[in-house]
């Protein structure tokens, strides 16, 4: 990893603008650069308020492709999907969203995970920006302790997408989950990491001190980032 830089905002709102702000600079400069944007965004509580933002920047949506960094595998229109809050917020201005999750394997987590694969293999890549959350545990997309870690973290640098069986299960969403992979994650143009709080704070700063050897999903992914990567932080 090359850098890490932290910003700084005293409240979430201030934090929303400017990580917004980046996005759009991001996507304008994909667009121009080769005509498109692929953009994955993190799921859980922690962006709406940065969505929020999003939604007022000037940005040629039907230019832009999103997807999230992970998702639940729950029906895409279940409260807990990350799809549907994708949908939610940028449903309306022509993007297009791609699901990581098929409906059909919601029962087989590995198989939903290769599907998901499959599925993303159809994009080009490397993505243009993804923009990261953290869990309190220091999980990040749906990279979580259990036996698919390794597969996530350190598998085959092609597979863009693996099933993950958290154990233990996140008790806010107790399922399984697909995710990106750190290569995938690590493979693109632009890395942010958005999170507010100083229990996470410390939670990241710890990780990110171990380095490649951090037993936490996020010290272990911004070990395997090549290019700077910006960490966004609001009290
Ligand atoms: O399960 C998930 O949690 C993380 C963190 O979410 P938050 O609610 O604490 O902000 C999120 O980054 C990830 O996309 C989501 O699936």
């Amino acid at each position: 990893m090359d850098e890490v830089e932290w910003w700084e905002f005293d409240t979430p709102a201030e934090m929303a603008e400017q990580v917004a702000g980046d996005v759009a600079f991001v996507v304008e400069s994909a667009i121009e650069a080769h005509g498109g944007a692929r953009i994955a965004l993190t799921g859980g509580r922690t962006p709406d308020v940065v969505y929020e933002a999003l939604l007022k920047k000037e940005i040629d949506w039907s230019k832009v492709t999103l997807l999230p960094t992970d998702d639940r595998l729950v029906p895409l229109g279940d409260p807990l999907s990350n799809h549907a809050k994708l949908q939610h917020f940028f449903g309306k201005t022509g993007a297009e969203i791609v699901s990581l999750v098929d409906e059909a394997a919601l029962g087989n987590y590995q198989e939903a995970g290769r599907l998901g694969d499959e599925r993303l293999a159809r994009l080009e890549w490397p993505l243009d920006l993804v923009m990261l959350g953290v869990g309190s545990d220091g999980h990040t997309a749906s990279i979580l302790p259990g036996p698919d870690f390794d597969r996530a973290v350190a598998g085959p640098r092609e597979r863009r997408v693996v099933g993950v069986h958290p154990d233990p299960m996140p008790a806010d969403a107790p399922v399984d989950r697909v995710t990106l992979t750190a290569a995938a994650i690590a493979s693109a143009r632009a890395v942010m990491v958005v999170l507010t709080g100083d229990e996470k704070r410390a939670v990241v700063e710890k990780a990110i001190e171990a380095g490649p050897l951090s037993s936490t999903p996020i010290g272990r992914v911004v070990a395997e980032v090549d290019a700077s990567i910006d960490i966004f932080w609001s009290r």
